[in-house]
């Protein structure tokens, strides 16, 4: 299936993440006036309007009326409602995709009918430059031509991997749902590091962003373990072993790890609510 060949794709929300998946649905070349975003804020769909060339709707339950695949991209907070406005416009066999924190395909279920296709989807902000990573997961009774379908449209803007035990979403959350902010938080912390041993601030931001992106690279391209690759940074009694030593003892690596549990557990809990 081309790109062109998608059925109408309604995103209710225009905010950051349904950004980031138009920029990236039309740098794949989906048509732009076959994406309908339903945002009520009118200067952001405007925006969108200006910057894409998508259709506009102030309200959900127009902007679903003819989609094959609807989009929820609000807070998790509202999704409930927005399912409330739009079960009625809802076509049967439009495909209804969650990228909420937390929401449960069974809480989403309560408000359809059952045999409406749902497909939960942690997608991450670097969908913005179609480096994203999405993980999937379909309802049970989904279907794989359905499933496929919403993977394809999660594909024009990264990586894409599907899990079938929904509670596992919890910990993509924690891992790369939230991770793009740990590594923004580690770059500015590498830039300020530089800062405070004498680089000027553009040069500094420089390398820690480079340092970041190539280092990713290099894992992702050679497929080596990152202990491998450390291995080949630490020379003997050299410089990188100094600093990697002043990492294990504050513990980088157990901040780490709490960071990415601490969003998990916080994902379980919006879930439970
Ligand atoms: N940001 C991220 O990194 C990630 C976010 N997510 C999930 O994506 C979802 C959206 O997050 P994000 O894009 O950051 O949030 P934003 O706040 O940027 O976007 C949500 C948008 O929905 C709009 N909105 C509010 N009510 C309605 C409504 N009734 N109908 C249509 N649109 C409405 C909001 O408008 P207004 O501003 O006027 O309220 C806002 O523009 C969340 O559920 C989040 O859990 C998932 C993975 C990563
Ligand atoms: O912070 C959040 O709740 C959302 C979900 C993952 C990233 N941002």
């Amino acid at each position: 299936m081309s790109m062109n060949e998608l059925p109408r794709i309604a995103f209710i929300g225009g905010g950051n993440m349904a950004t980031a998946i138009i920029q990236g649905l039309i740098t794949s070349g989906a048509q732009p006036d076959r994406i309908l975003v339903a945002e009520p804020l009118k200067q952001k769909r405007q925006e969108l309007t200006n910057q894409f060339g998508v259709l506009p709707f102030p309200d959900a339950s127009t902007a679903v009326c003819d989609a094959g695949v609807v989009i929820l991209a609000v807070k998790p907070a509202i999704v409930e409602t927005v399912l409330s406005q739009i079960a009625d416009t809802l076509l049967p066999n439009a495909v209804v995709i969650s990228i909420a924190a937390g929401v449960t395909i069974d809480a989403m279920m309560s408000l359809l009918s059952a045999s409406q296709p749902v497909v939960r989807v942690m997608p991450n902000t670097p969908a913005l430059v179609a480096a994203g990573m999405s993980v999937l997961c379909p309802a049970p009774h989904t279907t794989d031509a359905q499933l496929a379908l919403a993977t394809r449209i999660l594909d024009a803007v990264g990586q894409t991997a599907t899990v079938r035990d929904e509670s596992l979403l919890d910990a993509v959350t924690g891992l790369s749902g939230s991770g793009p902010a740990y590594v923004f938080l580690i770059a500015e912390a590498l830039s300020d590091a530089g800062v405070s041993c004498g680089l000027p601030r553009p040069l500094a931001d420089q390398l820690a962003i480079q340092t970041l992106l190539g280092s990713s690279q290099l894992m992702s391209q050679t497929g080596e373990h990152p202990a491998v690759l450390k291995s080949q940074v630490t020379s003997p009694g050299g410089t990188t072993i100094a600093g990697v030593m002043t990492l294990e003892q504050s513990g980088v690596r157990g901040a780490l790890m709490q960071a990415v549990q601490a969003a998990w557990k916080r994902s379980q809990e919006l879930g439970a609510r």
